[in-house]
Formats: C-alpha cells, sequence, structure tokens
C-alpha cells in the first residue's frame, strides 16, 4: 500500500523540553518543509525518523510508513533515504562505483547492477560520468549524483537535510527542482528540513515548524 509517510502524533523532548510535535501525513509524491531556526530541533525530527534519536531524547508517538508501523524498525529495516548539505560521495571510489554500492542487493549480477548505475546517470543528465572521480564534479554535479546515490537505493520515503544550503544561487534553483520533480516522479513522501525561507517557497506545499505550526510565507 502506497499511502505515503504518516508522523502520528510525534512528540521528542529534552528534559521535559517538547522540542518537536508534529501530527501529519505526507502523500506519496509530497513535500512538506519543516522550518525553524538553529536549534529548535530540526535534525532531532530527522534523526527520530530514522531511527537514530539519541538516548537523552524522550519520544512519543508513532510513523507509518506505507501503512507499516516503523516506529521501532531499525535504520536499515525503515528504508528511508537522507539527502544532506554535505555530500558524503567516496572520494576514492568513481561516480559510478559510489552509485553501485547504493544499489539493493536484490539487484543481482554485474549486467543488471551497471545498466541501474548507467539509468541513473542518464536521468541526472551525466551520462558518461561512470568512470570519472567525484572530485573532479561541479557541486551541481557532486550533489546530483548525491541524490541518485540516495534513490538508487529504492527508498520508500526520502528526507531533505538543507542540501542546497552549501550551492550557489543559479545551482540551488536547479538542483531544488530536479529534487522535486525525482520526488513527484517516483511518487515519493518527502520531507525537507530548512531554515531558508526561499527554499521552502520554492518548494511549495506545505510548511511547518517542529511544533507543527503552519508557517505562511
Ligand atoms: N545528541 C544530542 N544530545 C543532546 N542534545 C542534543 C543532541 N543533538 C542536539 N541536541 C540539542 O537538541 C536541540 C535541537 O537540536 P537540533 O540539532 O535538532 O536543531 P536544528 O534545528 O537541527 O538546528 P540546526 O539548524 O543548527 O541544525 C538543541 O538544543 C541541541 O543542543
Amino acid at each position: 500500500m502506497k499511502d505515503g509517510l504518516h508522523i502520528l502524533e510525534l512528540e521528542i523532548a529534552q528534559r521535559g523540553r517538547v522540542l518537536v510535535s508534529l501530527d501529519l501525513k505526507i502523500a506519496p509524491g509530497e513535500i512538506v518543509t519543516i522550518m525553524g531556526p538553529s536549534g529548535s530541533g530540526k535534525s532531532t525530527l530527522l534523526s527520530a525518523l530514522i531511527g537514530a534519536l539519541a538516548p537523552e531524547f524522550e519520544m512519543r508517538g508513532h510513523v507509518l510508513l506505507n501503512g507499516i508501523d516503523i516506529t521501532d524498525l531499525s535504520t536499515r529495516q525503515r528504508r528511508i533515504g537522507l539527502l544532506f548539505q554535505d555530500d558524503t560521495l567516496f572520494p576514492h571510489l568513481s561516480v559510478g562505483a559510489n552509485l553501485a554500492f547504493a544499489l539493493p542487493p536484490t539487484v543481482r549480477g554485474k549486467g543488471a547492477r551497471m545498466a541501474r548505475v548507467e539509468r541513473a546517470l542518464l536521468d541526472a543528465g551525466l551520462d558518461g560520468f561512470s568512470g570519472r572521480d567525484p572530485a573532479t564534479l561541479s557541486g551541481g554535479q557532486r550533489a546530483r549524483v548525491s541524490l541518485m546515490r540516495t534513490l538508487i537505493a529504492e527508498p520508500n520515503a526520502l528526507l531533505l537535510d538543507e542540501p542546497f544550503s552549501k550551492l550557489d544561487a543559479d545551482r540551488r534553483t536547479h538542483i531544488r527542482a530536479f529534487v522535486v520533480d525525482r520526488v513527484r516522479q517516483r511518487a515519493l513522501p518527502a520531507l525537507l528540513v530548512t531554515h531558508d525561507a526561499e527554499d521552502a517557497r520554492a518548494v511549495g506545499g506545505r510548511i511547518l515548524d517542529p511544533l507543527g505550526r503552519e508557517i505562511s510565507l
């Protein structure tokens, strides 16, 4: 059942102070933005969603992904893709090997794996880049490879942790549109966390703060 990401009465507190209080459903292909200043709990929310919340925090509530309660599942079992601001491509691996590394084990055989990698590069407008050293790519190209590496793992949802913040204005606009497009195309529920109003506005969709209050820009 592909019915998206359902954050059900989720509350995260630290020493009695509530940082996150959310109750929302993100439909397949929808991007919801959580916006708040530094220290407001955005990263804490993301760690809770991937199942890696530090023990200092208390958490209540549930997270459902495509109808399945994933609250107590391990990070790996959740199959949630995460895209960070700092790109995390392995510097000692080629672009193609970086992508192949993220392929699910269910894709077997060298030919099938290579075909998937080629398809992802084509989709990113990076046909022929498989053998390239990541260090030789531009910031925008690296951002596209990073997104493809997240998507090639076939996640059921996508979390975006300020993925545009280190790009210059032109690239930023371009990558933002690229991400929104892929999210829609693959019908992934996505959550963007940012402190940047322009990113939030440009992505479109609902904007909330970590306490679930709607923000209108
Ligand atoms: N591992 C941790 N242990 C204890 N407290 C933490 C931990 N990580 C974050 N905090 C605290 O939790 C609060 C929320 O931090 P969080 O990193 O979620 O904010 P943020 O909105 O993501 O900020 P930024 O935009 O700077 O990344 C802060 O008061 C922070 O000091």
